[in-house]
């Protein structure tokens, strides 16, 4: 499916107008009298979320940001704004010099974080005092070369310990992937890996099955669906052809990264997400489904 597909007031203004569709009902917890969408700390992992939200017929809204774009204050309260404003989990991108496998818009993103000192240390002592306050979980994207400097078992200690549920490491071929899905294991952070409509299907088949939290195509495993997604009908289409979950990166990341101040781009995230998640069909999934098998759904 060649789609190219991937925006809030601020995290106050989520809470104190809550759409009621913006938060996930299992997750809701009434303030006596105040009538506001607060969610509970994540103490349930990505699978566990997909699960719940299967069980709702319902897709999970994915979030890209980068760590420390523009800059590490940002990025915090960005984090609150995601899940305030009802992303279920968020994939935080660990910025890199070399980053490969990213588009330009995530490319630059990088480059800002790291002119401003975004390090792992600096990342993992935000991410220590926010992710307690969060309700969904987040997957880490980190390219190879950093776990490899710190060492595997370190990285993802340093990771589990600032309240990290996954990670994706999208340089890190399947085949030299198991020694770090071991440690990952031993910490319980669940490793998802990716596949591509060109992956070889012998190879799909053993990536499918290694893969933790989520994955695509042709698996029981949730299946979730990224690259250029940008707009609401995108998200609706997707949902209506069966995804379990939909990435949005790039279109938030820009958000983020052209605002002429950090509050305006948080204000901007806010409404975009806010719109995303209007556009996602609400325990509607399966009456409401195209005809379009998840097996014609290939992305990531
Ligand atoms: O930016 P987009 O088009 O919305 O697509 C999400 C994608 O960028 C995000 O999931 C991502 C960030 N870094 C990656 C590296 C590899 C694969 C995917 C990613």
């Amino acid at each position: 499916m060649a789609l190219n597909l991937s925006f809030s007031s601020l995290s106050m203004s989520c809470k104190t107008s809550p759409p009621s569709n913006l938060c996930k009902p299992s997750l809701l917890v009434p303030k006596s009298g105040s009538g506001v969408c607060f969610r509970t700390p994540a103490t349930t992992g990505i699978s566990e979320t997909f699960s719940a939200l299967k069980q709702q017929n319902k897709v999970a809204f994915i979030p890209y940001i980068t760590a420390g774009d523009p800059d590490l204050q940002t990025t915090a309260k960005a984090l609150k704004v995601l899940d305030n404003c009802g992303a279920d989990v968020i994939e935080l991108g660990l910025p890199f010099f070399d980053p490969i496998a990213d588009g330009p818009v995530i490319q630059a993103s990088a480059r800002r974080a790291l002119k401003n000192g975004a390090t792992l240390k600096a990342i993992t002592s935000m991410l220590e005092k926010v992710t307690p306050e969060l309700s969904c979980p987040i997957a880490l994207f980190s390219y190879y070369n950093p776990i490899q400097s710190y060492g595997a078992q370190t990285f993802i200690s340093m990771i589990k310990d600032c309240g990290i549920h996954g990670l994706i490491v999208p340089d890190l071929p399947f085949e030299e992937s198991a020694q770090l899905r071991k440690e990952a294991l031993k910490k319980d952070i669940e490793f998802t890996l990716l596949v591509t409509p060109t992956t070889e299907p012998s190879r799909r088949k053993a990536i499918v099955d290694a893969s933790e939290g989520f994955v695509y195509l042709e698996t029981t495993k949730p299946v979730a669906v990224g690259f250029g997604i940008s707009r609401p009908e995108h998200v609706k289409q997707l949902s209506r052809w069966g995804a379990d979950g939909v990435i949005v990166g790039s279109a938030i990341v820009k958000l983020l990264g052209e605002a002429e101040n950090s509050e305006e781009g948080l204000r901007h995230v806010a409404s975009f997400v806010k719109a995303l998640k209007a556009a996602m069909p609400q325990n509607s999934l399966h009456e409401d489904q195209d005809k379009v098998s998840k097996s014609s759904l290939a992305i990531f």
